[in-house]
């Protein structure tokens, strides 16, 4: 196996697969620290002091096997001999709709990361405190709060990514498709202001119903003239933790050592869990199969349900989407082994947005990885073509409102 990057902090997936390899498996790793890293001192989640002691400390997603933190350290060691690597704290990143159930907590988890220099948090309201609250964590970024319509571009002068959870969350008894009415208008108006003033970010979207609100940025982009599909993705990372979640608890696998791929999109049926993907591969009877494919199906209704109408997951999420930045930034940081789950503008299958592992470059999604897809199970391929019709119908209807409604040049 290749040595994956030495790490141990603000975790994130990484592939620790050989280059060329068709199947990269998705592994917590982290960025880097050593003992001589002045940014360490924030790093008291995971990183202990001097490099080798860090090894068998959790990382913040997750823990990184002995052996490759040592494999790694040595080959470090050789190529670099002397030369600290230091975490850039270079990037800025935007949060739209900061202030919610969301926002805030993943506020807090980009605050963590070494990699971010600056941290813009927007909401139409109650912003303020929250930017107040957490510029006091002695973290490298500055946090700058802007409220309001009057805001919006401000916020995103210079944004290398723009993550956007502004919305409506679902009430029990309610679809995300229920939710488009309101969000469908929330997630036009801020991509229009996305592609006026930073046009080159890479740009996630959280909001609901994803299936659609990516198709209706995607539109939106193309009407302003500055359309990247590398660039824009739906994020679909809460279905893998949950899948590797509920998989390694079935099975009694340690959490971290799980990876499965999750594709199609992020509703109901649409999310396909291909479980006989896992890695490791493990073994799973039909029922097994059906019954877990359900439950990661259904996780989102869980939580709404047990929130008993104070909304849908926000915790959850927002680790799912601060390992998702996380990945963005270390891609964007020169790190060639980035693979995640996203909903993004794919070729994999006759539908225009297509949920898969990807592998993410500098400039955006640099590949699709089309082999999870090959060799299915008879239940996964019927399930895949049981998918695509509600797909499909979420993707025209987002492509239609964003159509009647043609953005102000
Ligand atoms: N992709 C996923 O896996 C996933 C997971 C969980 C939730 N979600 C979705 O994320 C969205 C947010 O969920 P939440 O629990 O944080 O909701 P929330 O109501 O707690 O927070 C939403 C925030 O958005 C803000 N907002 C509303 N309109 C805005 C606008 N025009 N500009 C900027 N901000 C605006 C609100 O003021 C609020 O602070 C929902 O649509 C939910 O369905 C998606
Ligand atoms: O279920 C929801 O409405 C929120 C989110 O999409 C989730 O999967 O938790």
């Amino acid at each position: 196996m290749a040595a994956a990057a030495a790490t141990f902090s603000v975790g994130t997936t990484c592939s620790v697969g050989r280059k060329g390899v068709s199947t990269p498996q998705s592994k917590p790793c982290a960025l880097r620290f050593t003992a001589q890293n002045p940014l360490k001192s924030f790093s008291g989640l995971k990183a202990t002091s001097g490099s080798f002691a860090c090894e068998s400390e959790p990382s913040f997603f997750g823990k990184e096997s002995t052996a490759t933190i040592r494999a790694s350290y040595a080959l470090k060691a050789q190529k670099e001999a002397s030369v600290v690597q230091q975490p850039q704290a270079s990037y800025k990143v935007a949060v739209l709709g900061a202030a919610g159930g969301i926002g805030q907590p993943l506020a807090l988890l980009i605050k963590m990361s070494p990699l971010v220099s600056s941290l813009h948090l927007y909401d139409i309201a109650n912003v303020k405190g929250v930017a107040a609250d957490l510029s006091h964590c002695n973290t490298p970024s500055q946090v700058l709060d802007f409220t309001g319509a009057d805001e919006l571009a401000q916020s995103l002068k210079g944004v290398d990514v723009v993550v956007i959870p502004a919305g409506v969350p679902r009430k029990p008894g309610m679809t995300r498709d229920d939710l488009f009415n309101i969000n469908a208008g929330i997630v036009k108006t801020l991509i229009e202001a996305v592609a006026d003033n930073c046009p080159d970010a890479f740009i996630h979207i959280i909001s609901n119903p994803v299936n659609s609100t990516v198709p209706i940025a995607a539109e939106v982009l193309k009407q302003k003239g500055v359309y990247n599909p590398k660039k824009l993705f739906g994020v679909s990372t809460l279905d893998v933790v949950r899948a590797n979640t509920f998989v390694a608890q079935k099975k009694n696998l340690k959490l971290i050592d799980v990876d499965v791929p999750v594709v199609g999109g992020h509703a109901g049926i649409t999310i396909l869990p291909l479980l006989s993907k896992t890695k490791p591969s493990v073994s799973l009877s039909d029922e097994e199969v059906a019954e877990l494919t359900v439950r990661i199906q259904n996780a989102g209704t869980e939580v709404v349900e047990a929130k008993a109408g104070a909304g849908s997951a926000t915790l959850s999420m927002a680790y799912a989407a601060a390992r998702f930045v996380e990945s963005s930034l270390r891609a964007l940081d020169g790190d060639s082994d980035v693979y995640e789950c996203s909903y993004v503008d794919s070729s994999l299958t006759e539908l225009p947005f297509f949920a898969s592992r990807i592998k993410i470059g500098k400039e955006g999604v640099e590949a699709l990885i089309p082999s999870d897809l090959q060799g299915l199970t008879e239940y996964e391929q019927k399930a895949l073509e049981a998918l695509k019709p509600e797909l499909k119908a979420s993707i025209e209807k987002g492509i239609a409102f964003a159509n009647k409604q043609p953005v102000a040049a």
